[in-house]
């Protein structure tokens, strides 16, 4: 016991000597520091601080508020969650609710009806407990239905996995996939920044494929075969390919035609296509529909044992805007048993999402149906929301087309807009002398000017040489055109200084 309590002493007096705390940079996992996630990066920290310098002296600077464009969140937003969801999530949640008389009075007979249903298939009616690992049955029968309800194509609820939002289910496929930086992911170029972070946190090689802006962020099956084959002549092993449709941060909604080229590529390459649809109810112009890549698969004629797919959702997107539930789910297809068991093992590990988030996935995928009690005010909800979406959308796609040397594809569904700015040599070179990227410098004068929050395009890629940065759709309609105002008003300003 001396000589440990003498080596302790020793530690302690060597750490208070050193006073060097055991974790440092160093010492932490190389690929936590190689992974970056510019949605919440260095503007948004500097946003933070300012927002907090105007609580103490709201004359600190040339604007009164901060408007956060940065990030898809809606509900921070002002906008509204569906009613009928959050009947049902409460009734749930306090289920002794369910007995009183005065319940009927406050809540729709369809959300009644709904909560009873889902807590007759939680395992002792309870929504603290944990549930199995792939998500409540019942729920995944109801989202099962809900995909084929969609598609016109059968769906397993044995093949869903509920998850805490489509992010640790882009997690899991990448620790599934990724066994070195030999294996590498085809990505597209700009991407959402879960996928490039993701493979580097899971040790892997990103392998990139350029959206084409001049088509309007079209996605060319010749680029993919050029790419792919440049990284299996490195040596790397592509395991899969993510299309995010509608695109982040581009807003593209791809053809159905281009969609059947793809499916066709990854069969014919082997890969799994990892489809990420968390904005399938975010289309805005009546030229283009969401069709599902599972749909587009199963139309082609390949079935389970023809390619591997794993398709996306979540309820942080679409009409819902449920981001801080953490719900969402990926169906999983075309995999043998034996791997299915594995996933199934590392779904094991966090034993199960949270039941909020399941309800809400359940709901999503199985929305009020005409004739129930809510489907008239559901659906008031949700074409409102869409509509209004969709025209903040145009005014801002409008406002940015008309500033000087800024060119935006149109945002055909997502929730963003990532115009394309020709910045002055003048002001690349200011960017260059101040060690920032030119798009991060445009993005952080605007923020000091205006308050207004977006995210330089170098967080998601771009084709070296082309600069842009991503705005949100999402700050209310008044809103909407205050940005425009402070944003023509900076830019003009920006492009005196700087124009060459
Ligand atoms: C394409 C895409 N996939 C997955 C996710 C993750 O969604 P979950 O909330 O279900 O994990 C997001 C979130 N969108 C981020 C967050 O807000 N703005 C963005 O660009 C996304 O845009």
């Amino acid at each position: 016991l001396s000589r440990f309590m003498s080596s302790t002493s020793d530690m302690a007096a060597s750490s208070d000597s050193t006073s060097s705390l055991p974790v440092t940079l160093d010492s932490i996992n190389p690929k936590v520091l190689k992974c970056e996630y510019a949605v919440r990066g260095e503007i948004v920290n500097i946003a933070q601080k300012l927002q907090e310098d105007l609580k103490s002296n709201k004359d600190a600077y040339p604007f009164d508020e901060i408007i956060y464009c940065n990030i898809g969140n809606p509900q921070s937003l002002g906008q509204l969650p569906i009613r009928f969801f959050r009947e049902v999530l409460a009734l749930c949640d306090h289920s002794s609710l369910l007995d009183e008389t005065e319940t009927h009075g406050l809540f729709s007979t369809d959300s009644i009806d709904r909560a009873w249903k889902i807590l007759d298939q939680i395992p002792g009616r309870a929504t603290g407990a944990y549930s199995h690992s792939q998500g409540i049955k019942g729920l995944r029968d109801v989202i099962a239905a809900g995909i084929e309800a969609r598609d016109s194509f059968p769906a397993d609820p044995n093949d869903i996995f509920l998850t805490d939002g489509a992010s640790p289910a882009v997690h899991m496929m990448m620790q599934l996939l990724l066994s070195s930086e030999k294996d590498g992911i085809l990505c597209p170029i700009p991407q959402y920044p879960l996928y490039s972070a993701s493979i580097a946190l899971h040790g892997g090689s990103l392998v990139p494929y350029y959206l084409d802006e001049a088509t309007g962020w079209g996605l060319e099956i010749s680029d993919l075969k050029k790419q792919l084959e440049e990284a299996r002549a490195k040596g790397i092993t592509v395991r899969a390919l993510v299309v995010i449709n509608p695109g982040n941060p581009t807003g593209q909604v791809l053809a159905e035609e281009n969609q059947r080229d793809i499916v066709n590529f990854c069969k014919q390459e082997g890969l799994v296509l990892l489809a990420d649809e968390v904005y399938q109810e975010n289309v805005y112009v009546p030229d283009k529909k969401f069709h599902s890549f599972k749909k587009v698969a199963r139309s082609l004629g390949y079935g389970e044992k023809d390619m591997s797919l794993v398709s996306f959702q979540s309820v942080s997107k679409g009409y819902y805007g449920e981001c801080g539930k953490r719900g969402g789910y990926m169906e999983v297809t075309g995999f043998t048993s034996d791997v299915r068991e594995q996933i199934y093992k590392m779904a094991s590990v966090n034993l199960c999402s949270n039941i909020s988030g399941q309800i809400l996935a359940s709901l999503v995928m199985s929305p009020p149906k005409p004739g129930d009690d809510s489907y008239d005010s559901y659906m008031v909800e949700r074409d409102g929301i869409l509509s209004s979406m969709a025209k903040r959308a145009k005014t801002l796609e409008d406002a940015l087309n008309n500033l000087e040397g800024v060119t935006c594809n149109r945002a055909e569904g997502a929730m963003y807009l990532f115009p394309r700015i020709n910045l002055p040599h003048k002001a690349i070179e200011a960017a260059e002398a101040e060690k920032t990227a030119p798009d991060a410098f445009y993005c952080k004068r605007l923020l000091n000017a205006t308050g207004v929050v977006v995210v330089p395009g170098s967080g998601f890629g771009q084709v070296p040489g082309t600069w842009h940065f991503r705005c949100t759709i999402l700050p209310q309609e008044d809103k909407i055109l205050a940005i425009v105002d402070r944003l023509t008003a900076f830019h003009k300003s920006f492009m005196d200084e700087f124009r060459d």
